[in-house]
């Protein structure tokens, strides 16, 4: 099922400086409501495409397009995307999408269907364009202290971190987290790429003269994104008169690819949830993403509950010759979680994207709130930091 973008957008959202591409990222899963109430174990997905429009309109966002299988339901949406499991929802938004508004209403909708929040998580990098993020992401404090006051009565109470080198503070990746009690296992890649390599970005023009092509379809198969994991069934968008985003499925497991490409603030999102680490080699996999957008700049959230040894192992086994690694985070979570954070910059760039004239940094380059105020986080615990020069 598929709108036109007229449907869904009265006029152009685009700023006049620039796209964000940068993602905020929510995550909340719910325990199992009591057996009387839900017997057939629906949860979430029993919610109807109203109440799920209900949510999104909070956060200035709509569906584009849905695809579905036995295990859960995805959407593209207007900005990034939305996965829907029985117990739990995904919610990606990208340009000044007020992301966090719509928490009040999904547990709202939760609470109606008798379902207990068990934990949640909200992600983003270091946005491109901070001063031109609305209420309530005009800083990582202020959307902590909003989190917190639906999330920090759990039982570890919220916890935030700023992963990353502080001397590189455009790279910086931004974390809250609240459990209840440990998680079933599940591991989640989160990759971010910058200055895509132009004609790799021209793909993602609609009917260019450098190579765009006519079609999703088409942008899809050109770009190499049906081959990253030839296994995803996808449903893809293209935006007017650039701009792409697909949803992949595959059992439990999802992918989602988001690309901004125009040159100044290029950008492309690259994620996956609920794979198996045993059947995909991570720096393959890694590699495929890269070929797809050869980026001047990336980092790798890998996000590991249950089962530690094995998908830590996998997690920072990254081999990417032609890129340097700038760091390697390895961050503990409550609820036997672990985050690991690397960054990387290509070692030759080939064709940089150079970023907008716009200067949303100061001097020190720290990311500064609407009002100008240095960002200033103080929550980080338990952090072990492993510098790595080269890994090729
Ligand atoms: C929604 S898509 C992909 C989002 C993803 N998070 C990202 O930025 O990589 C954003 C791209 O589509 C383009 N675009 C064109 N029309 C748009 C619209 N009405 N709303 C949002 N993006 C639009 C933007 O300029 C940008 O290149």
């Amino acid at each position: 099922m598929e709108m036109s973008l007229a449907d869904c957008w009265g006029s152009s959202p685009a700023s006049p400086i620039g796209f964000e591409g940068y993602e905020k990222r929510l995550e909340i899963t719910f325990s199992d409501a009591p057996v009387f109430v839900d017997p057939s174990g629906r949860g979430l997905r029993a919610l109807s495409r109203e109440q799920i429009d209900s949510f999104l309109d909070l956060a200035r966002c709509t569906i584009v397009s849905q695809l579905s299988n036995r295990q859960f339901d995805s959407y593209v949406l207007s900005e990034s995307s939305l996965f829907v499991y029985s117990h739990k929802v995904v919610l990606k938004t990208c340009g000044t999408t007020k992301l966090l508004l719509s928490i009040p209403r999904v547990l709202e909708l939760a609470a109606e269907l008798s379902l207990p929040v068990l934990s949640v998580k909200y992600s983003r990098g270091t946005f491109i364009f901070p001063s031109a993020q609305p209420s309530p992401h005009r800083s990582f404090s202020e959307e902590v202290s909003v989190l917190n006051g639906f999330f920090g009565g759990l039982k570890s109470g919220g916890n935030a971190y700023v992963t990353g080198d502080s001397f590189r503070p455009r790279k910086m990746w931004h974390v809250y987290y609240a459990t209840e009690e440990p998680e079933q296992p599940m591991v989640t890649l989160e990759m971010c790429m910058t200055g895509l390599d132009t004609k790799k970005a021209a793909v993602f023009f609609k009917n260019s003269a450098d190579g765009g092509c006519s079609s999703a379809k088409e942008m899809t198969k050109a770009s190499g994104i049906s081959g990253i994991i030839p296994e995803m069934e996808i449903c893809d968008f293209d935006f007017d008169p650039c701009g792409y985003s697909m949803n992949g499925i595959c059992g439990p497991a999802a992918s989602t690819i988001h690309v901004t490409p125009e040159e100044g603030f290029s950008y492309a999102s690259y994620e996956v949830i609920k794979v198996n680490p045993g059947s995909v080699v991570y720096s393959d996999l890694i590699k495929r993403v890269l070929a797809c957008f050869c980026p001047s700049d990336f980092s790798v959230a890998v996000t590991i509950f249950g089962g530690r040894g094995f998908a830590q192992t996998w997690a920072t086994g990254a081999e990417v010759g032609s890129y340097m690694c700038d760091d390697l985070v390895e961050q503990v979570l409550p609820g036997g979680g672990l985050l690991v954070y690397q960054s990387f910059t290509a070692v030759t760039p080939g064709a940089v994207s150079p970023r907008s004239t716009l200067d949303v940094w100061n001097n020190e380059g720290m990311e500064t709130t609407a009002k100008g105020e240095e960002m200033c986080i103080d929550w980080e615990v338990e952090k072990k930091v492993v510098k790595k020069d080269v890994v090729v």
